[in-house]
């Protein structure tokens, strides 16, 4: 028992600097929005400057390099030499924030995550440019001393590190709580616009965070050198049990993160005790990550919640066959005419241009950050070279197991990660990497040992592709399967399978409601991902006759990912323009030949994490999008003046479509529900909504029958929208059921429910920016089958417009906007989107969340004349939440009124409308606004107002 508790003391040294490295996670996270991925390494620059001034200069002229009298190597004391390397992580953390995070506050997440992980990358090659890889060990800072807890004994190291923890952690809660400047932080997290709107600059906040945190992350990387040593990996990859601890405490909560922290180093500790085997221990941030992850998130983000801020653009997936044929016809020659070492160059180019591919399907299309493409391509790697070395399988068949093996790994850990989303993916994949690295691919067990694994020599049917022999023959194997798979990721963008991608990283809600799976989507992507990822693994366990995995680590999957968002990660191009920069690729190799030298390899690492901090601050999309935009907008200007004249803007005109078709034109809705008219389609009995201790709907039930529109109305938090997302599965109910044709949908999740019929609306329309008017209108009608994302990497279903969905795109007036993509229509056009896809679902039941709402008045009287074709034509059941009394009252045949979430009356709208409950409650709002009280939403058109015991009159504005 006491030797336990003198490993968990011992603990308390590890566990205090990752509780440290992570206080400057959550510090920087509260003061700036990001999420700093560098953390480790700016303590580890930190930590080496220390180190040099200190006792780096014993071995020659370090920074300080001073001198004795006598000539012997002089050195600095502990204390100003951890001064300047405090300082040091505090001028870097400032130094970043100045010249790139301060430049980032409107692109994508993506974009700022790639930002710090390319600091990572720059610092860490920097450092090991300059220092090496060797370990430093250093004895104790604070002397030999110790003092005893309850009979364990704690090092004077120890002790500081908990003091310094413990005072840092009371100095930022304090600075959040009770400083302007940390109220000023929050204000600006929580609502950025208000906050700018009060004045409230993000710099003051932004900027002492950043040089707090770095210096928090030197302090620790020094504290740490006498315990686990001095090295660029080990300390760089501090941020990974930093971020499991941050990630447990939400990237706020102070005392919980460094709680989380300490604990992380004692269970390490006591492990240690009782000689568990490395890789577990170092995995332990992994478990911890996962178990958070499992319970902590959220299949789908809430009502409101921000879904993944804006996106990298995603390419059309249409091949331009020119381009295509010159890039190919550039990989064939370059192998046949080049000196052999271009065929290696092709290999790794294309083995690395499959892990940018990899990336494309999982980032770029899906929208989920991932960092784990070389620890799947290591597991694949390995299952190959063990299916070559133990059961001597033909190459192809090892290329399959390889492949598969990863597709496994990346399902059965994909699994837990489709609960998370955007950066915290990030963090999941980060400790991934980590695990596959310390459980599988370091493991001599695993790997062979000392002996390694002999790999056969791959050939196929008969022809000898040995890379030693045939350097070339191999370069063309592995550049056939890049061709192909780029091919294959193309296909899958245009395809059912790309739409539901797009869809899903556009708009999870929206995604749902239209009966898409948001985490089988998910899982769909790593899938796929994971398999071209194996396959890139799989084939490079055949490039030397001894496998060799130590390549698969998670800095090569951050320059993956650096790479292909600086090319361009919704594109298949990004890719290739990955493939071009692999560390001993095509580029590395020109390079190297034009300036006669040996090996650029380490500089190129540091111009990786050097271009990526410059690119994702001039064109955090890539470089391919950017080039595409500049092309688009000199074709934009050549044409406009060829026809001397302003081009239309995106969206004007073609919207009397709308209005002349529902003034009786010849297109009509299809029908969509299996009942006829006035049969009961949609049962709600007793619905009840919580929010904590709030009721927001109170036992609410009503009927919708096939071809009737039932309004509901009621004031404002009157919980109607509480109602429809209880309805269509999008909240937790507390009570009641759903009933639709007959069958209990209540245990049913929303795309489940909108698989069974059920369509809804939302309130800010949840539509697909990044697609087109076309691909939102397909993703309503496309099948949901998981045989499409097979089937559309080799044979797209690119999709048509049914009848209906045809017939509904006249009707709204969207023909001439078809192949726009959503995000440039004005608010009007994309109602009639969100209109337009959900007619398209042919859903039995419609629920409509104020669908007019910000819609001027003709377009209000257009919208209300469809609502009625709509239950009219195709039978659908409807529901219309809607604050416009016009629209109410001239689109629906019975009316519900809902006040603090119970219903307060119910009938024709004549009746309800002059129910005195009713005007009491909501219309003598409206009432009052009339008389000058400000209203909820202006009418330019026309104004309803209610005048005391009169009927409800609407009159000219
Ligand atoms: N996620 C949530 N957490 C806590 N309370 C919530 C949440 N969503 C809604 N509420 C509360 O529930 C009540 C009902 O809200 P709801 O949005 O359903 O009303 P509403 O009638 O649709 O309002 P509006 O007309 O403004 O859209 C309100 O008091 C609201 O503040």
């Amino acid at each position: 028992m006491s030797q336990l508790w003198q490993f968990a003391l011992i603990g308390l040294a590890g566990g205090g600097a990752y509780a440290l490295v992570a206080l400057g996670v959550v510090a920087v996270y509260r003061g700036s929005g990001v999420l700093n991925f560098a953390q480790g390494a700016i303590g580890m620059v930190g930590s080496y400057v220390f180190w040099d001034l200190h006792a780096g200069s014993e071995g020659g002229a370090g920074l300080y390099g001073g001198t004795t009298s006598s000539g012997a190597v002089a050195s600095l004391p502990v204390a100003p030499a951890m001064l300047i390397g405090v300082a040091s992580g505090a001028v870097l953390g400032l130094l970043f924030y100045l010249l790139v995070v301060r430049l980032l506050r409107n692109v994508p997440d993506m974009a700022k995550v790639v930002a710090t992980l390319g600091l990572m990358l720059l610092l860490q090659s920097a450092v090991v440019k300059r220092y090496g890889t060797e370990s430093h060990l250093l004895p104790p800072l604070f002397g030999r001393g110790k003092i005893k807890i309850l009979g364990g004994l704690v090092t004077y190291d120890t002790l500081a590190i908990l003091v310094v923890t413990i005072g840092l952690a009371v100095g930022l809660s304090l600075m959040f709580s009770r400083t302007k400047l940390g109220m000023n932080a929050t204000a600006l997290r929580e609502n950025p616009t208000a906050a700018s709107g009060i004045g409230i600059s993000p710099h003051p906040t932004g900027l002492i965070t950043w040089g707090v945190g770095g210096a928090m992350a030197a302090f620790a990387g020094i504290l740490l050198i006498p315990v686990i040593g001095l090295t660029p990996d080990a300390l760089t990859l501090l941020v990974i049990p930093a971020m499991a601890a941050a990630l447990v405490g939400r990237f706020n909560a102070v005392w919980t993160t460094v709680a989380i922290g300490l604990a992380l180093g004692v269970a390490e500790s006591v492990m240690r005790r009782y000689s568990i085997n490395n890789g577990v221990i170092s995995s332990v941030p992994f478990a911890v990550i996962i178990v958070t992850v499992v319970l902590g998130g959220a299949a789908m983000p809430g009502r409101g919640e921000a879904l993944s801020g804006r996106l990298p653009r995603a390419g059309s997936g249409r091949l331009r066959p020119v381009t295509g044929l010159v890039w190919v016809l550039a990989a064939v020659a370059i192998p046949l005419f080049a000196a052999p070492s271009w065929s290696a160059a092709m290999t790794n180019s294309a083995l690395f241009g499959l892990l940018g591919l990899s990336v494309v399907v999982v980032t770029g299309y899906a929208g989920q950050i991932s960092v784990a493409c070389a620890a799947l391509a290591g597991f694949g790697s390995f299952a190959a070279a063990r299916a070559s070395s133990d059961l001597h399988l033909p190459f192809l068949v090892c290329l399959i197991v390889g492949t598969a093996a990863a597709v496994l790994l990346g399902v059965v850990f994909g699994a837990p990660a489709v609960r998370v989303r955007g950066v915290n993916l990030a963090i999941v994949t980060l400790g991934l990497s980590l695990a596959v690295e310390n459980l599988v691919l370091s493991q001599p067990k695993m790997t062979g040992g000392l002996d390694g694994l002999h790999i056969h020599r791959p050939n196929l049917f008969g022809l000898d592709l040995s890379p030693s022999a045939h350097p070339d023959r191999f370069a063309y194997v592995c550049i056939a399967a890049f061709v192909l798979c780029g091919l294959a990721v193309l296909n899958l963008r245009r395809g059912e399978a790309g739409r539901r991608l797009l869809a899903v990283r556009a708009n999870e809600r929206g995604a749902a409601a239209l009966g898409v799976s948001v985490p089988g989507t998910k899982l769909g992507a790593f899938a796929i991902s994971a398999g071209i990822a194996g396959l890139a693994g799989a084939l490079s366990a055949f490039q030397f006759q001894l496998a060799d995995f130590t390549d698969f680590g998670v800095f090569r999957s951050i320059s993956v990912l650096a790479f292909t968002v600086v090319g361009g990660v919704g594109f298949v191009a990004g890719a290739v323009f990955a493939a071009t920069t692999a560390v001993g690729g095509v580029v590395a190799t020109a390079i190297s030949d034009l300036l006669s030298v040996d090996s650029i390899d380490a500089w190129l690492s540091i111009a990786t994490g050097l271009v990526v901090l410059d690119a994702m601050v001039r064109s955090p999309s890539g470089i391919v999008p950017a080039q595409a935009a500049l092309k688009d907008a000199v074709v934009r200007l050549v044409a406009r003046a060829a026809r001397r004249g302003p081009a239309p803007a995106a969206g004007d005109g073609g919207h009397a479509g709308a209005a002349a078709a529902t003034a009786g034109g010849p297109v009509s809705f299809e029908p969509s529900c299996p009942v006829p008219a006035g049969e009961t389609v949609l049962v709600a009995r007793d619905i009840r909504v919580t929010y904590g201790t709030a009721v927001a709907v109170d036992g609410v039930s009503f009927e919708l029958a096939a071809g009737r529109v039932v309004g509901v109305i009621g004031p404002n938090g009157a919980g109607k929208t509480s109602l429809i997302d209880a309805v269509t599965g999008f909240t937790r109910t507390s009570g009641g059921s759903v009933e639709l044709l007959g069958r209990d949908i209540s245990a049913l999740r929303a795309p489940a429910r909108a698989r069974h019929g059920l369509g809804r609306t939302f309130q800010n329309l949840e539509l697909f920016d990044d697609l087109s008017v076309r691909e939102n209108v397909l993703t309503g009608l496309d099948g949901r089958g998981p045989l499409a994302y097979v089937r559309d990497l080799f044979w797209p279903r690119r999709g048509v417009l049914s009848d209906a969905a045809a017939a509904a795109v006249t009707l709204l007036g969207l023909d001439d906007v078809l192949d726009t993509v959503v995000a440039d229509l004005p608010q009007g056009r994309r109602r009639m989107v969100a209109i337009a896809r959900l007619v398209a679902q042919r859903p039995a039941a419609v629920l409509l969340d104020e669908p007019a709402a910000g819609l001027n008045g003709s377009e209000r009287r257009t919208a209300s004349e469809l609502f009625r074709l709509l239950a009219r034509q195709s039978g659908a059941a409807v529901l219309l939440v809607e604050h416009n009394i016009d629209v109410v009252a001239a689109t629906c045949d019975h009316v519900v009124v809902l006040d603090f979430g119970r219903v307060i009356a119910s009938g024709s709208p004549d009746e309800v409308l002059c129910d005195p409950a009713v005007r009491a409650a909501y219309l003598g709002k409206l009432s009052g606004e009339a008389q000058g009280e400000p209203a909820a939403e202006p009418e330019p058109a026309a104004e309803t107002v209610v005048e005391a015991g009169g009927p409800i009159a609407p009159v000219a504005g």
